[in-house]
């Protein structure tokens, strides 16, 4: 990690300015996805390199010449806009908002799932329970109510968790059936896209998904929909309950994005439980985005802002980790990682672990 390792090389004058911007930040969020959602960037665009007025703008949208004002200003002093004969032009940043669909992901996420939960982010540090989460439902953590979220809330959240994950799938198929599993156990598998993706991959291997009922009924309609539900099989659980049995002979254990949303305790209990079960020769495949492994500083700023929403909304006990922790975790629950690769999709890393011997 080539960052955060030094003071940044910033004046006093400039460090001032970034500590408004802070000062501002929930202000400046809401205008550009204001700018974005009354297609405010796109006209501006449209406009090119001659720029366009606020009158024009507002003939363009059901804003009036004072909202398109505000709005268009404050995009000024944000660096999305500047002024060329007194006419609002696009500029680098505002391009990227508009066109860089990581950023609109990012965004909607912020927005729908984490934005009027983020205020109780004070009371779920203090009380380590999410106490944001009542915005959006009465749940003790988000993952029972995933399948129940408002339409809009529900479509941000699984884009956000989608893209990532999605990026990493395709390149890891190949890596992931180097080893011929027959059998493979997708634990928090979701809605099934990385069990639809290894059942498209290979025409033998079956999958059996691990999850909350919510999540297991969706993964089986999209299995039946993909007509491969005769080799993806439901296996309902609570990972949080330590009684409930763990699936039995797999070839290939998986977690994908799946780990940061328990707490260090929880991950070596479920890590334990996984390795139990494990025949001498199962793998299990851990896929992470650890902050301390992205290869851009970028990268390390969207993980770090994600975990704030597992504290103020999810759980209020897990984060995206530094790597070394979950090594530590991985060697207690009797696991050793037999392999470690980094940079796969979005800065994920895969880890391949065995049952140490
Ligand atoms: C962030 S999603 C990861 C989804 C998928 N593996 C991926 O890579 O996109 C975490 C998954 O873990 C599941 N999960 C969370 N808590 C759980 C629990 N206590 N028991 C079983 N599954 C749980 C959620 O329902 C969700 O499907």
């Amino acid at each position: 990690m080539p960052f955060y390792r030094s003071p940044l090389a910033i004046s006093a004058f400039d460090a001032k300015f970034e500590a408004q911007k802070i000062a501002f930040a929930p202000i400046s969020f809401q205008v550009a996805r204001c700018l974005l959602k009354f297609n405010l960037l796109q006209l501006i665009s449209d406009c090119g390199s001659k720029g366009c007025s606020v009158t024009h703008l507002a003939q363009q949208t059901e804003l009036s010449e004072y909202s398109v004002g505000v709005l268009v200003d404050m995009g000024l002093s944000m660096g999305l806009l500047y002024l060329n004969n007194d006419m609002y032009t696009l500029d680098k940043i505002g391009h990227f908002l508009l066109h860089d669909d990581m950023a609109q992901v990012n965004l909607n996420f912020t927005h729908d799932v984490c934005y009027q939960g983020l205020f109780e982010l004070e009371a779920s540090l203090l009380e380590g329970k999410p106490k944001g989460l009542s915005s959006l439902g009465d749940w003790q953590t988000i993952y029972p109510g995933l399948s129940q979220l408002p339409e809009q809330i529900k479509k941000s959240w699984f884009e956000f968790d989608h893209y990532y994950s999605d990026h990493a799938f395709e390149s890891l198929l190949p890596l992931i059936f180097q080893a011929k599993p027959k059998h493979i156990v997708d634990v928090g598998g979701n809605t099934g896209k990385w069990a639809l993706a290894c059942t498209g991959y290979n025409a033998d291997v079956q999958i059996t998904i691990m999850d909350l009922p919510g999540q297991l009924k969706v993964a089986i309609e999209n299995a039946k929909n993909s007509g491969v539900a005769e080799r993806v099989h439901p296996f309902t659980t609570d990972l949080l309950d330590e009684q409930k049995p763990f699936c039995e002979n797999g070839d290939l254990y998986w977690m994908s994005q799946f780990l940061d949303c328990f707490s260090e305790s929880e991950i070596l209990s479920i890590l334990t439980r996984a390795a139990k079960v494990m025949k001498p020769n199962s793998e299990l495949c851990i896929l992470e985005t650890f902050w301390d492994r992205q290869p851009f500083e970028a990268g390390a700023y969207c993980v770090n802002a994600t975990s704030l929403y597992f504290t103020a909304i999810a759980n209020g006990n897990s984060r995206m980790y530094h790597s070394k922790t979950l090594l530590k975790l991985i060697s207690q629950a009797g696991l050793f990682v037999d392999e470690d690769i980094d940079n796969i999709g979005l800065g994920h890393t895969l880890l391949r672990c065995k049952r140490k011997p």
